[in-house]
């Protein structure tokens, strides 16, 4: 090795940055030129591969920077400008996407607060003019994405909801629903077991007409998105009713849903042909919401036994899946009282709604501009004693067009 490469080679910063972008940037060099450039290129940089550094090597050279931080107790930010123990060196700066790689390589090893020091610092370092230059690994995007992640991860909701926003087109349904983290579900369901009502109480007077005769108990539980719980929506006679076509379903109930991953709870849907009572009910939910109905699933009967949950999602279908029907609000019927537990939380919305027989949750999964609400993520906590019966309706935005029209430029678009 000549000793101009031997020279450069002995500043952990430079190796680092070479090992990185020998490693990782080559796959966009092969990607641009599988499209616009001749394969005999292609071939060499192939070729090439076989001499440059693994993913293994990247992840070594990474281990090494981060030993040395700890050994001498450097300050990475320092690191990324180029400064290594106050000496330094022009051309050691670490690039956004060194950072990057740092970043990802400690969330992998989940050390989450150095990531977060890598991210921001990739962040700062990250020129959104010139984003061609960038490897295939990395946009601002997907910086914020993964800094959205880290913030609520250690419980600093405000701030990952930012960096998720910034992160726009990208994928955040299974991000948060991922990323709420054990700790932060545990407080929210734990509080529900001696949480105050929220009493901001009205009668819902306005959304149909028929409600001016019989209007609705309504408790605002969030403005945005809207959320709001109704009491005594439903009769014990209504609900006595669906209990019992439940047990004509009997075998569905006992056996479809079952145990998985994401729900232990059983479920079966009601269809609109089993009687009068099941037109009643989605009328109510059209007085509860002022929304149509027509598109809507069936309403879906669900019991948790003890231990019963359902892990954080959201009902909106995900921006990815790029469709133009999703579920605009979801509205949930207690059917039961839970003697302990089983409560509906809301992470995001620190929020968390104890399971009464007859009141119903009502909430909005889309924004006003019809992409969907990330702060609506929410899951059922475990039920502790008692047996959970619920039901919901899913509605759709199709039919909605007079009732709720889109707004791009409203407050939460
Ligand atoms: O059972 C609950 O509290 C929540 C149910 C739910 O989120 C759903 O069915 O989509
Ligand atoms: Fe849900």
């Amino acid at each position: 090795m000549n000793l101009y490469f031997k020279t450069y080679l002995s500043n952990p910063l430079k190796s680092f940055a070479l090992i990185r972008h020998q490693q990782q940037d080559w796959q966009k060099w092969a990607l641009f030129m599988s499209e616009t450039i001749g394969k005999e290129h292609l071939a060499y940089a192939h070729e090439m591969r076989s001499e440059l550094p693994t993913a293994f090597d990247l992840q070594e050279a990474s281990r090494s920077i981060e030993l040395l931080i700890t050994y001498y107790e450097l300050n990475p930010n320092e690191l990324a400008s180029g400064k290594l123990l106050g000496y330094s060196q022009p051309g050691a700066a670490l690039s956004a996407m060194d950072c990057y790689a740092l970043g990802m390589f400690n969330y992998f090893q989940k050390e989450y607060t150095k990531a977060e020091i890598w991210l921001n610092a990739s962040l700062l370092k990250y020129d959104s003019s010139q984003e061609a230059k960038y490897s295939i690994f990395i946009n601002e995007k997907s910086i914020h994405k993964w800094l959205g992640i880290l913030s609520i991860k250690r419980r600093e909701n405000s701030l990952g909801m930012w960096h998720i926003n910034q992160a726009k087109t990208e994928h955040y349904d299974g991000i948060l629903e991922e990323h709420i983290t054990m700790a932060t579900l545990k407080e929210h369901c734990a509080a529900s077991l001696q949480r105050p009502s929220h009493l901001h109480c009205r009668y819902n007077n306005w959304t149909t007409p028929f409600l001016r005769i019989a209007p609705l108990k309504m408790e605002e539980l969030s403005i945005d998105p809207f959320v709001v719980l109704y009491h005594n929506v439903i009769y014990d006679s209504e609900i006595e009713w669906f209990l019992t076509q439940s047990f004509d379903y009997t075998p569905a109930l006992l056996d479809y849903g079952g145990f998985s991953a994401h729900r232990s709870g059983k479920n079966v849907f009601i269809e609109l042909e089993k009687g009068e009572l099941v037109k009643t009910i989605e009328m109510r939910v059209t007085d509860m919401s002022g929304l149509s109905m027509e598109g809507s699933d069936d309403l879906s009967l669900i019991n948790y036994g003890i231990g019963g949950h359902y892990i954080p999602h959201h009902d909106s279908f995900s921006e990815e899946e790029n469709k133009t029907e999703d579920r605009i609000a979801t509205a949930l019927f207690y059917l039961s009282d839970v003697e302990l537990g089983g409560a509906t939380t809301f992470p995001l919305l620190n929020l968390t709604i104890s399971p009464e027989k007859g009141t119903a949750v009502l909430w909005h999964n889309l924004k006003d501009s019809g992409t969907p609400h990330p702060k609506t993520v929410h899951a059922a906590c475990p039920v502790i004693v008692g047996s959970k019966y619920v039901m919901t309706k899913w509605i759709y935005n199709m039919d909605q067009i007079f009732r709720r029209p889109c707004q791009a430029n409203s407050l939460n678009s």
